[in-house]
């Protein structure tokens, strides 16, 4: 089989902790350096690459002399605005070796839950690639709280993969790709060639982070495969120690484990809808609303649902349920949880009466809404 990059014109590269920091030893300059000239190669094929790069934390540690990494959150936000100083230098001294600009981007959650914030995000973003800088990007820890953080920079790896419509995700890290079980605690694992992203066997196969700086493990890097389909992205995870790893893969050699994009790819709005990691509340639905989104391809109306959890606003997104617990879709809702919570189990008709005015027939139209 041919690598999924061979055909990839747009393409996000995201390397780990335990690689960038050689394992919390202090940034590798050579493994960087490594990259930045395969990188380099590929724009010279006019690909256009982002790369997503961990490391702030771990290279932070390193610079203010801590041996182990701290549970205080202001002192994990101190070593990430410590050490993005030394990531962002390093990226930059190896990349204007090859004549090429980068330029630090760094995201929280809300940038991307946002629509306005989304959209420049991306404009931005297409703006610096079609000018042919690197985009550098990393979480921007310094300022995330629980509530508004990625958590693990795979799932922004795939994030950023949706909002620029790249055609692949490669995630680079210290183990060949995926096996059947974690490699350090099983040596007989199985090695995994090529999946389906999203198929449901990986995500039982995977185990959390091996390395002592790494966050994620490799089941994050499976939910941002089966993320990144959504927009039709492939994923493949990699060894970023394995030699011009990027160069062979963008030449059609199947090096790592290669997960397919299998789905549909949904439309740019559905996506964002999507890709949001927490939603402002919950409408539980009736059956007949259950069926209507499920088999009809119909709206939510306000006469489907049950009842109301969290305070949202007009225009905010939120999940929902069916009866028994289980998330159904999510949607962006055409009225407030209290004008919500006046209307439910009401004929659209009694809106203008109960409210005083009526904007949509619908709470959810079915153009702002995803089923999952
Ligand atoms: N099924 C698996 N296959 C490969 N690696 C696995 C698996 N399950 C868990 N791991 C662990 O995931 C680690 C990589 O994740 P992590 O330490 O978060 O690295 P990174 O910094 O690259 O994100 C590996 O070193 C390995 O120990
Ligand atoms: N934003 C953090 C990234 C943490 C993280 O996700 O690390 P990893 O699991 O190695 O990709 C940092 O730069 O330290």
């Amino acid at each position: 089989m041919d690598s999924l990059l061979l055909e990839a014109d747009c393409i996000v590269v995201k390397v780990g902790s335990s690689l960038v920091t050689n394992n919390g030893e202090g940034l590798d300059r050579q493994a960087i350096a490594a990259w930045a000239d395969q990188i380099s190669h590929l724009v010279k094929q006019s690909r256009q690459v982002v790369l997503v790069s961990s490391g702030a934390v771990a290279e932070g540690m390193q610079r203010l002399g801590w041996k182990k990494r701290p549970k205080a959150v202001n002192e994990l936000q101190a070593a990430a605005a410590v050490g993005q100083m030394g990531l962002v230098q390093m990226y930059e001294s190896c990349f204007s070796k090859h004549g090429l600009h980068t330029a630090q981007v760094l995201l929280t959650h809300d940038d991307l839950a946002d629509r306005k914030r989304y959209l420049n995000a991306r404009s931005t973003l297409r703006t610096l690639l079609d000018l042919g800088v690197i985009p550098i990007i990393n979480e921007n820890d310094t300022v995330v709280t629980d509530e508004i953080r990625f958590g693990d920079n795979d799932t922004l790896g795939a994030l950023v993969a949706n909002l620029i419509e790249a055609d692949a995700l490669v995630i680079l890290t210290d183990q060949q790709g995926l096996y059947s079980a974690d490699p350090r605690k099983n040596p007989d694992a199985q090695f995994i060639n090529h999946a389906v992203a999203g198929a449901p066997e990986l995500e039982a196969m995977a185990g959390g982070a091996g390395s002592s700086v790494g966050t994620g493990g490799m089941l994050t890097k499976i939910l941002a495969a089966k993320r990144a389909a959504r927009s039709g992205a492939h994923t493949v995870i990699a060894s970023g120690r394995e030699p011009q790893v990027l160069v062979r893969l963008a030449a059609g050699e199947a090096v790592g484990t290669h997960l397919q994009a299998g789905q549909v790819k949904l439309m740019a709005k559905k996506q964002w809808l999507a890709d949001h990691l927490r939603l402002s509340g919950k409408v539980i639905m009736d059956d007949g609303a259950v069926k209507a989104l499920r088999e009809d391809g119909k709206s939510l109306l306000p006469i489907g649902v049950l009842s109301v959890e969290g305070s949202f606003e007009r225009g905010e997104a939120v999940a929902c349920f069916d009866q028994r617990g289980q998330e159904i879709a999510r949607g962006l809702v055409n009225y407030s949880a209290s004008e919500t919570s006046r209307i439910l189990r009401k004929p659209s008709a009694d809106i203008a009466q109960i409210l005083g005015y009526v904007d949509e027939a619908e709470l959810i139209h079915r153009d702002n809404l995803i089923l999952l």
